[in-house]
């Protein structure tokens, strides 16, 4: 009666429960919102940014089936770039076109057709609800003008010329071409690792945020940026170590705002005369703000590393239950001889210049180390954007989540060499399966929301302990491949996981630890890139791992750009990307993405098949429970 009561607040008259009852029965048979998915952005903004605006391609692929017998080739070209690219190519017709007052007449038409077409499937209040609110009561009217009264097609021509003749004609584009990209993708599924690598997460996390539904599952990329920002300072200093070592100056300094200059001085004098050959960034991208010498980045790189390092032993120590003793080896260094003793065998070291390490505690930062910290985590702290964009990945993210019959979750299931479910004793309980899953999640809420030291510690672990489901190794020998030079030591050897995902039944038995019923169920997975001439689809189609190289670094191993998984109400596709170039936007899509259909559903799906309908079907029993009570007078009307 509580619950009802409550419920009586929103819905208070027997009119808006039957209101609602209506438009809830109605909704639940219109066919099911498309569903995207990505992973392992890495930073490569532009690259995504392009894919999520023109819906991997699908949105120019509508585009062509409206007009591909009346308008030639190119002008779809450029319709479609309008639709992703609004404020650039109106600039551009702005320049080109001779009339313009014209152009923008015939393209909001055009456009118009485009976005009844998208959201054809849709109530028009959700519609409404997609529309930038300036140009709502306009844009609804011109989509649902009859065209073929001609008096109406007189009343719709008239509306669009005073639109352009009083100069609101580029905002109204502008919210039509909004209106076609979030109506095309529907939910929006991230499955981890937005951070690191590429030149620009923050331009990525931006654009997540005007989404209408995004959900993310952390990445074990994405949790080392949490545990940053909640202080951890070896999550910190390697956040700064990838960025660093990727030339990402862009976005630390224009995105987030964390001043690199004390470093930069502590770098240059610390470091003065030594190459840093090891260290070295990789330049895939230039900084267009920060451009920084690259001499000078290596001496930077070596710097946070060599902290990076100490502190992590300092973590280490603290926590023998990481049993992670493995990886102290700062202390295992004979600086003299130029060697490092590892499991009884001494191997040469490839650098031997560490001005900071002091061989009697070589854990320890020296004071000038120690300030830099305490500025770094200063800076990182004020930050607001960074604490924006760090908010929206615990709100709108998780450790794996279910939705619509498919588990997502970035790294693994951790399971032993037989592919049973290994038990994970942290923090003084065990769980496994979906159970970790979830103890792992409350500790990464528990430190964001409190700081709780514990917890802070751990995400480090969620970072690169062998038993994180979201790092999915046995260790991360970041140490050896700076300086030692030997392959097997360097080698991170992956969890049995990824050995038994081709099997049927061992991606059945995961599905049904999360409540799932294999026969209609599908994992989709990411972190590990898909190697050029494997498939990202295992397990007969159970299983989709979608990280296929959007992140540049990665391109030579898999050999395209990526992938997006599209799942629709007819069929789930895959599309695969081939690079990204900017300025390609005005090319056809076929020439870089290439679709197949993976399954097709064996009927249309409908919003009562999905989890929204379960919710519809919950809320109209209660509605029609409400509804009774007003009826027997029970509850008043208010
Ligand atoms: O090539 P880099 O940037 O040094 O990164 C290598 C490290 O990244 C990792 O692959 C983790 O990152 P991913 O989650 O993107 O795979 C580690 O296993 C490895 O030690
Ligand atoms: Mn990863």
């Amino acid at each position: 009666m509580n619950y009802l009561r409550l419920l009586a607040e929103k819905f208070p008259t027997i009119e808006s429960v039957t209101n609602e009852l209506v438009n809830l029965r109605a909704i639940m048979h219109l066919p099911k919102g498309t569903e995207y998915y990505f992973s392992d952005l890495h930073g490569e903004h532009e690259a995504f940014i392009h894919l999520l605006r023109s819906g991997s391609g699908v949105i120019r692929e509508k585009i062509d089936a409206l007009f591909r017998s009346s308008m030639m080739e190119e002008d779809r070209s450029a319709l479609a770039a309008l639709v992703y690219y609004p404020t650039t190519q109106m600039a551009r017709a702005r320049k080109t076109e001779q009339n313009y007052a014209d152009w923008c007449a015939i393209t909001i038409n055009h456009l118009v057709i485009v976005a009844c077409e998208v959201s054809a499937k849709y109530t028009r209040s959700k519609v409404r609800q997609t529309i930038d609110p300036r140009y709502a009561g306009l844009i609804e009217e011109l989509m649902n003008t009859d065209g073929t009264d001609a008096d109406k097609r007189v009343y719709y021509r008239e509306m669009i010329e005073t639109v352009v003749q009083v100069g609101c004609a580029e905002g109204l584009i502008k919210a039509l071409c909004h209106l076609i990209q979030q109506m095309t993708v529907d939910q929006l599924h991230i499955i981890g690792d937005i951070f690191d690598r590429g030149p620009r997460a923050d331009r990525i996390l931006d654009e997540l945020m005007k989404h209408h539904d995004v959900d993310i599952q952390w990445g074990n990329h994405d949790v080392a940026w949490i545990g940053a920002m909640c202080g951890n300072p070896v999550c910190l200093m390697s956040v700064l170590r990838i960025a660093i070592s990727y030339n990402g100056f862009d976005c630390l300094e224009d995105g987030y705002g964390i001043n690199l200059r004390p470093l930069s001085m502590f770098a240059a004098t610390t470091y003065a005369n030594d190459p840093c050959e090891r260290f070295m960034p990789h330049v895939l991208d230039e900084n267009e703000f920060d451009p920084v010498d690259p001499a000078l980045a290596a001496k930077m790189h070596k710097a946070v590393t060599v902290m990076m390092f100490k502190l992590e032993g300092q973590l280490i120590r603290r926590h023998p239950e990481y049993e992670m003793e493995g990886r102290l080896l700062l202390d295992k260094m004979n600086l003299e001889k130029g060697t490092i003793q590892i499991g009884g065998k001494e191997y040469p070291l490839t650098d031997t210049n560490f001005p900071t390490v002091d061989p009697k505690n070589p854990y320890a930062l020296t004071e000038e180390e120690q300030n830099l910290l305490d500025g770094f985590q200063a800076s990182f702290r004020h930050s607001e954007r960074l604490r924006t964009h760090l908010d929206f990945i615990m709100s709108h993210g998780a450790m794996y989540k279910v939705a619509n019959n498919k588990l997502l979750y970035h790294g693994c299931i951790l399971v032993e060499e037989d592919g049973s479910l290994t038990e994970v004793e942290l923090g003084g309980s065990r769980h496994k399966g979906r159970a970790l899953l979830d103890y792992l999640e409350m500790h990464v809420r528990r430190a964001y929301h409190s700081e709780a030291p514990d917890s802070v510690d751990l995400i480090w672990y969620l970072w690169c302990g062998a038993r994180s489901p979201l790092f999915g190794k046995d260790r991360m020998t970041s140490f050896e491949r700076y300086f030692i030079d030997d392959k097997a030591l360097q080698k991170e050897h992956m969890n049995p996981y990824y050995k038994h995902y081709d099997q049927p039944e061992f991606c059945e038995a995961i599905l049904r630890e999360f409540g799932l019923d294999p026969a209609c169920s599908h994992i989709v997975n990411g972190h590990v890139p898909v190697k050029h001439g494997d498939s990202p689809i295992k397990a007969g189609g159970r299983l989709f791992v979608i990280d296929g190289g959007i992140s540049k670094a990665y391109r030579s191993k898999t050999g395209i750009a990526g992938y997006t998984l599209i799942s629709s109400s007819h069929e789930i596709q895959l599309a695969e990307h081939r690079p990204f170039h900017r300025g390609n936007d005005l090319e056809s899509p076929e020439t870089y993405t290439t679709v197949h259909i993976v399954e097709r559903m064996p009927r249309r799906l409908m919003v009562e098949d999905t989890d929204a309908g379960q919710r519809f079907s919950r809320r109209i029993e209660e509605l029609e429970q409400l509804l009774g009570l007003y009826r027997q007078g029970v509850f008043g009307e208010a």
